[in-house]
């Protein structure tokens, strides 16, 4: 089964002006893979005015949105004012919103829900902690995410999974290719025996932690990674390398 390679951006809560101009003209620049999809997640702030801007082969996501469509909900954004400046894409569960703001798999599947329902594509994150998976724990850490996810979705052409372990995220401890395409088969797997064979081999499962232009090409060429969300990386020019990490 081929799947579209997917490389997302993650800016988490970075740039301004100035470096959004420099980082939207190294990706202007390229080359990117026209084969490859790419999708930048920038603050909320800054979304339309990346929109305008970026090259027509790189799209823009938000980085979060709340799960009901408007109301009194200071601070929050909702999958249709993010429609309404022109994005199709949102990272929800991110693993910064797990466990610096509190977010439970319940919240992350019902903003999921919502954000799919309101038309978005959406960038699913799960992945477990270090304490987890040194306690073996680290299955049934991303198979409960993941079904949380599961209980609510039913239609899952609009989505990315992303599989960011916590213990590699801003770490530099990147998961060897071996330990991430031994996750990534185990959700394939777990999504064969309780959502469907099809869903099972058309997902993409992207993966996350500390991916850079040295690590990208061996943990493409793992049968069940099918893309990376990138964090630190995606700000600079070696995001190019990345997304180009299967030619
Ligand atoms: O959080 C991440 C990964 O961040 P880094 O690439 O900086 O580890 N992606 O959403």
């Amino acid at each position: 089964m081929s799947r579209k390679f997917f490389v997302g951006g993650n800016w988490k809560m970075n740039g301004d002006k100035a470096q959004i101009e420099q980082i939207v003209q190294f990706l202007k620049t390229g080359p990117l893979d026209p084969a490859v999809e790419v999708v930048v997640g920038v603050p909320a702030v800054y979304l339309e005015h990346v929109k305008n801007i970026l090259p027509s082969n790189v799209k823009v996501s938000a980085q979060n949105s709340y799960k009901v469509p408007k109301g009194a909900f200071t601070g929050e954004i909702s999958p249709a004012q993010i429609k309404d400046v022109g994005a199709d894409w949102v990272i929800l569960g991110h693993s910064e919103r797990r466990n610096v703001f509190g977010e439970n798999d319940v919240l992350i599947a019902e903003k999921t829900i919502h954000a799919l329902e309101t038309g978005l594509s959406v960038i699913a994150c799960i992945g477990e902690k270090l304490e987890e998976r040194e306690a073996g724990q680290t299955e049934a850490v991303v198979y409960q995410q993941t079904k949380a996810l599961a209980d609510k979705i039913t239609d899952w052409s609009n989505v990315v999974l992303a599989y960011e372990p916590v213990w590699a995220i801003g770490t530099g401890k990147t998961a060897t290719p071996q330990q991430a395409q031994e996750v990534h088969k185990q959700l394939r797997e777990w999504l064969k025996a309780n959502v469907s064979e099809k869903v099972a081999q058309t997902l993409r499962i992207i993966y996350g932690g500390s991916v850079t232009a040295a690590n990208c090409k061996e943990l493409a060429k793992e049968p069940d990674i099918d893309g990376f969300l990138v964090g630190g990386a995606s700000l600079k020019p070696e995001f190019v390398e990345i997304v180009n990490a299967r030619q």
